[in-house]
């Protein structure tokens, strides 16, 4: 075996992953250590990331390293290995958060300028933008994407079926989009014929030239897509959607992803926030303005402003707010309990787990009453929208999904090198006067052009031609190595995927095909052939573009398995590296009120699990480290076990959680490591291990259940305090000790 030592780099990011991972590493760190892997931490919470764009404001000591842009160049390295957790994309409002928590810290950071006016706060705020939305997954993701449920988790669901709500056929829950004015209706495309600069730009009707991007550099291949959303269209739609709501007696819920498409979509937001509530805000429109109301970031935005106003001013803005109800639909509720409404914030319901999680339930949503009640999903971009629709229509006819019997549906996702939308964000643009939108070459020739008018949102979107034959190559690989039918979801009366289609036809070519049963299709013929085959248990792949990447990653695990975080979800980088992230789902902010309320974690670490595997497997393999593969399959064989063992955390309080879990892991890994027979070294390593935690399992189950229920304090929510976090986190001494000893 070679000596050298290897370095897997393990992520800190935020909320329940980042505290799951206080108690995780030093257990994983005992592991590995046999096996001369070094595991390093890179901070890249968004606190981290906030700190790390203003050393300026910072004493010696606060300041922080660059992680992510660190991490950024290693992912283009042959050899990295970084296990990356979820992290928050955060929206204006957790970003804010985050700022005043540091500040409550004693970092001198400045304020986020929501209105800048002066030169100095246009840079502080170009600064902090850096560090809002999806900016983490479009830096690390330098390959594309392999998401599945493994083996063991699929068949721990089929043997424990989580509970599906029952679907009706006079169910009047469906999903609402744009039939006209959405970026899908006015998309352009074309592919470079060759590299080169090109800048956006928008000629008035007055004349004026106004630059809004000053240069993209385009490689040869690269396809490049114009598209706008006409305001006027998207204003008329949510009227139409709202009266229809309000005619037919349905609830109304807005379903946006405002995190990853932090431009564009918290806009779409707050077009429907100032509709709902018009009258109110066309009554206290001047004041709003003042106060600097701002409707992109939901409701929350209006009660936060007005807070300082007196009391007779502030309650009749809010009873003007509750009259709008009245001439109203009845809104979907994010919690019914503290009266927050799907409008209340554009973080709160992120399409991604908020569809799937309304289809599982049988098409509902929470009403205001705290009942269960159809709804009308309403999703202005009709790209993908089409698709729950498909599904809800296919629930109508065929009933609600069985668990025990139904086929899986891995996903081969392209998202690298910015891929899609994850690189329109600084080529998205609120339109402010009208005029025609050109991306043109540096030298004056227009490429693409559109007439906007004023409001319309104007985006550019790019996929580079690496990605695409990667993306090819890797769907090829995951249909050979699964034996598993293919589909590439692609819509060849959309212009980008017209040109995508083309595209992936010819790479193809490249490879061997023999006996593989590749299609294309729309994403709604994809979608109904995929459930067509899923109710016959039969397993499909999905490769599609980004968004669906992102949307059927947790539509169907969470309907196969019941949630997104078992997932399998490996992203190989394009130059050799790996990627390895934990399940499909986002950071769970609702599991660390739980623990800071009542001391229990139910965070599932079962993706850290599964992505530590492959991430040691990986290094087994690139190192020629034996004893690495052998941790990989071990630990493999002890994520089987803790499934069969039920061992998963609960979400009750007082019962096993995420701390419980994590330690039957390391037993039942100790123990496989000990019944191994390949390397005697390991085996003596860990048998002495596996006993100890085995002796004392009654002891450190109680010692790691007793601390429940009550409230603890850990010295902040984006940047807790690493002494009180690990108290917390580790309140079993004899584990402690035990893993310490055993390192
Ligand atoms: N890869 C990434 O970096 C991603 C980051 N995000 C970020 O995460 C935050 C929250 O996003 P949101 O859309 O609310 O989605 P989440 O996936 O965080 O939450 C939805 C629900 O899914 C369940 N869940 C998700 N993961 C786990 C897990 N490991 N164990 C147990 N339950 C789990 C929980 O439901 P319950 O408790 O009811 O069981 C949770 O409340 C946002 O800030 C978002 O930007 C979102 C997606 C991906
Ligand atoms: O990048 C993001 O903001 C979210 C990513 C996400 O939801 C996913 O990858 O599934
Ligand atoms: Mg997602």
């Amino acid at each position: 075996m070679s000596k050298e030592k290897s370095t897997i780099i393990y992520t800190l990011t935020d909320e329940a992953p980042y505290l799951a991972t206080a108690a995780f590493l030093p257990i994983i760190r005992t592991f590995t250590a046999p096996a001369d892997i070094e595991v390093v931490e890179s901070d890249i919470s968004v606190a981290a990331r906030i700190l790390a764009e203003f050393p300026d404001c910072l004493s010696d000591e606060q300041k922080v390293p660059n992680n992510l842009s660190a991490l950024g160049k290693l992912t283009l390295l042959p050899d990295t290995n970084i296990i990356k957790l979820p992290n928050i994309s955060a929206a204006l409002g957790q970003l804010t958060a985050a700022i005043k928590e540091l500040q409550f810290q004693g970092y001198k950071i400045p304020n986020y300028p929501e209105n800048p006016q002066t030169e100095e706060e246009k840079a502080i705020r170009a600064r902090y933008s850096k560090c809002l939305g999806s900016s983490v997954n479009p830096v690390l993701r330098e390959g594309n994407s392999d998401r599945r449920a493994p083996a063991a988790v699929k068949r721990y669901a089929r043997n424990n079926p989580h509970s599906m709500g029952k679907w009706s056929q006079a169910s009047r829950t469906h999903v609402s989009h744009m039939h006209g004015g959405d970026f899908y209706s006015s998309e352009k495309s074309m592919v470079m014929p060759q590299a080169c600069d090109v800048r956006m730009d928008l000629v008035t009707k007055s004349g004026k030239t106004v630059v809004l991007k000053e240069k993209v550099s385009l490689l040869e291949g690269e396809i490049i897509d114009s598209m706008f959303m006409s305001k006027k269209a998207l204003c008329k739609f949510y009227e139409d959607e709202i009266q229809d709501a309000y005619e037919t007696r349905v609830m109304f819920s807005l379903h946006v992803k405002a995190t990853m498409m932090k431009v564009s979509h918290p806009i779409v937001f707050g077009h429907a926030v100032k509709i709902f509530y018009k009258t109110a805000f066309e009554k206290h429109g001047e004041l709003f303005k003042q106060l600097g109301v701002n409707p992109n970031n939901g409701l929350s935005s209006v009660y936060e402003k007005i807070a300082t106003l007196p009391s007779s001013k502030r309650e009749e803005i809010i009873n003007d707010l509750h009259a709008c109800h009245e001439h109203n639909p009845e809104l979907a509720m994010v919690d019914s309990a503290k009266g927050i409404t799907n409008l209340h914030s554009p973080n709160d319901v992120i399409v991604d787990a908020s569809m799937p999680a309304m289809i599982r339930a049988g098409g509902k949503m929470w009403g205001a009453d705290g009942r269960l009640k159809d709804t009308k999903a309403v999703m202005p971009e009709s790209t993908f929208a089409r698709i729950y629709q498909e599904m809800i229509n296919f629930c109508k006819t065929h009933g609600n999904f069985d668990p025990v019997t139904m086929g899986s549906v891995p996903n081969v996702g392209l998202m690298a090198q910015q891929a899609e939308e994850y690189g329109s964000h600084d080529k998205t643009f609120e339109i402010a006067e009208p005029g025609v939108a050109r991306v043109v070459t540096l030298d004056g020739t227009v490429l693409l052009e559109q007439n906007v008018e004023e409001g319309d949102i104007w985006r550019m979107c790019q996929v580079k031609d690496a990605p695409i034959r990667d993306w090819v190559k890797l769907a090829v690989t995951r249909a050979r190595q699964s034996n598993t039918p293919a589909v590439f979801w692609l819509d060849e009366y959309r212009p980008h995927e017209a040109e995508l289609i083309k595209k992936v036809t010819r790479y193809l070519k490249d490879h061997d095909t023999t006996g593989l049963d590749i299609q294309i299709m729309s994403q709604t013929r994809a979608m109904r052939y995929t459930l067509e085959r899923i109710i016959r248990g039969k397993d499909t792949i999905s490769v599609t573009g980004n968004i669906l990447r992102d949307y059927l990653t947790d539509l169907f695990p969470i309907l196969e398995l019941g949630t997104s975080a078992k997932m399998l979800s490996v992203v190989p980088l394009m130059n050799g590296g790996g990627l390895f992230e934990t399940g499909a789902g986002g950071s769970a902010p609702k599991h660390v009120k739980q623990l800071v309320e009542e001391n229990h974690l139910r965070w599932d670490s079962l993706g850290e699990f599964l992505a530590l595997a492959v991430s040691i497997e990986d290094v087994g393999i690139k190192k020629n480290n034996p004893k690495a593969k052998i941790l990989a399959k071990t630990l493999d064989e002890a994520t089987g076990q803790l499934l069969e063992n039920r061992k998963s955390p609960s979400s009750r309080t007082g019962e096993l959680d995420n701390r419980g879990s994590q330690f039957y892991l390391a037993l039942y890994w100790a123990q496989a490591l000990a019944a191994q027979t390949e390397d005697k070294e390991l085996q003596a390593h860990f048998t002495k291990l596996a006993k100890q935690l085995k002796d004392n399992e009654e002891k450190i189950v109680s010692e790691l259940s007793v601390v429940q229920g009550k409230s603890v304090d850990i010295g902040g929510y984006y940047k807790p305090d690493l002494k009180k976090l690990e108290q917390v986190m580790r309140p079993s001494a004899t584990l402690n000790e035990i893993i310490g000893s055993a390192k």
